[in-house]
């Protein structure tokens, strides 16, 4: 797919896919060039900030009143919203998953998500869902959007060709894609099977995080966040569209594509980004820094620096710091971190966290290096190493997680993570030393 993208984060862009149906100068004209309807899409309130204040204009061949009608409700039982308060007692532990498998039957993507957990709620706003996908089977006339949030798709495996309201995105494990809340997708895809991840965030979009003494460079660069230029599809036939909306799911019977925006302009977009590009910052001297450097993206909650969710990578990076533990420090956390691995290992976890898998560290539940990470880099000659092939990721937010009884359930689950703390030994013997026998 020969796909083209405009770069930058936020920008106001424009682009048409025929010459001059974009109306130029104003956004409302008498007759909108080809026939073509207007239509806004609010991504924000009109009265936010110019800072926060996103909308883009639309120019269809239809409006989109005339995909959305007499709605029937949709069976997605596995696609949870918060608050899951059915689901019961379920468990509050260190909880690690292996990879979710692919399935056996045609699935597609809406019907191959599994939530894992959900934190705040979803009707007012709050929070947001942490979920896995794993599907083989492109939506052919099928067409979703969530009204409940935007959605961080973070790929595994397999290559997405998100075929956005906007443009289409093709999304391989190593990207991340934002589908914004309310807009038109269609998921195919293009090498196999797909499996990967999403952050479903209810709250504020995300954006990105202040560098402070950073400076005007490094983490995620503006530049490399890439928005599809507009592509449509004139197609007559019975279709469906699927939403999304307040935890519940809805079918419609169309009889044409949603997916005919000829042209737009504006800043509430989809977009994607190569983690790759992410250009980390990091101890040169000593001691192991807080794991917020290396956010990507940040969805603010009302309270200043209290994240209604973080998107936060591992990425390939060198370690240089003298005489320190190297991997992360032992940890209570009131935020809760549901971590994934793309590739590669996570260096407090070599084993049993593998590309696929899943963990998750609730609010103020301890967690840290497994016993053999805590040997090796409590012995480990501090040369310079560079930790490659290699990305993990974090989805922290300042919300509990509670877990599905999909995900307490899964066979999946690792009933011996907790295993692998137990070879902890107590080091203290009275010696400023201590016992490293
Ligand atoms: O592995 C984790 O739990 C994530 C994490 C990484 C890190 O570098 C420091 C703290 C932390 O919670
Ligand atoms: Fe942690």
């Amino acid at each position: 797919m020969g796909l083209a993208y405009m770069p930058g984060f936020g920008n106001d862009f424009e682009t048409e896919s025929l010459p001059g149906a974009l109306p130029q100068g104003q956004n409302s004209p008498q007759r909108a060039p080809y026939g073509l309807y207007a239509e806004q899409l609010s991504g924000s309130p009109f009265t936010a900030p110019r800072g926060t204040n996103e909308r883009s204009w639309l120019y269809r061949i239809r409006p989109s009143v005339r995909h959305t009608s007499r709605f029937k409700s949709m069976s997605a039982p596995y696609w949870k919203s918060a608050p899951n308060v059915d689901d019961g007692d379920l468990p509050i532990g260190q909880l690690r998953w292996d990879p979710t498998p692919m399935p056996n039957e045609a699935t597609t993507f809406v019907h191959g998500i599994r939530t894992m957990t959900t934190a705040g709620d979803v009707h007012t706003q709050v929070g947001m869902a942490s979920h896995v996908y794993a599907f083989n089977t492109a939506m052919e006339d099928d067409y979703f959007f969530n009204a409940d949030g935007e959605m961080l798709v973070v790929p595994q495996e397999g290559t997405l060709d998100l075929f956005t309201e906007l443009g289409r995105m093709a999304v391989a494990p190593g990207e991340i894609a934002i589908i914004p809340r309310g807009m038109m997708v269609q998921v195919g895809l293009t090498d196999g099977p797909c499996r990967g991840y999403i952050c479903e965030n209810y709250g504020a979009k995300f954006t990105l995080p202040d560098r402070g003494p950073i400076g005007a460079n490094c983490l995620a660069n503006p530049r490399d966040f890439k928005t599809p230029v507009a592509a449509y599809e004139d197609k007559e036939k019975p279709c469906r569209v699927q939403v999304k909306w307040g935890g519940r799911f809805y079918e419609t019977e169309i009889d044409h594509s949603p997916l005919d925006v000829v042209a737009w302009h504006g800043n509430y977009t989809p977009y994607k980004y190569d983690l790759s590009t992410f250009s980390p910052v990091g101890a040169i001297l000593f001691d192991h820094p807080d794991p917020s450097i290396f956010t990507v993206l940040t969805a603010p909650s009302g309270e200043e620096g209290t994240a209604n969710v973080d998107f936060v990578i591992f990425p390939p990076r060198w370690m240089v710091a003298e005489n320190t533990f190297r991997p992360p420090w032992y940890h209570r956390n009131i935020m809760s971190e549901f971590m994934g691995l793309i590739k590669g290992q996570y260096d407090a976890k070599e084993k049993g966290f593998v590309p696929g898998g899943m963990s998750l560290h609730n609010m103020m539940l301890p967690h840290g290096p497994d016993a053999f990470g805590f040997e090796k880099a409590s012995t480990a000659k501090l040369e310079p190493v560079k930790l490659d092939e290699t990305m993990a990721f974090m989805f922290e937010t300042r919300y509990p997680q509670h877990v599905t009884s999909y995900a307490a359930e899964s066979q999946t689950l690792q009933d011996d993570y907790l295993d692998c703390w137990t070879g902890l030994k107590k080091r203290f013997d009275g010696t400023p030393e201590g016992n490293w026998d």
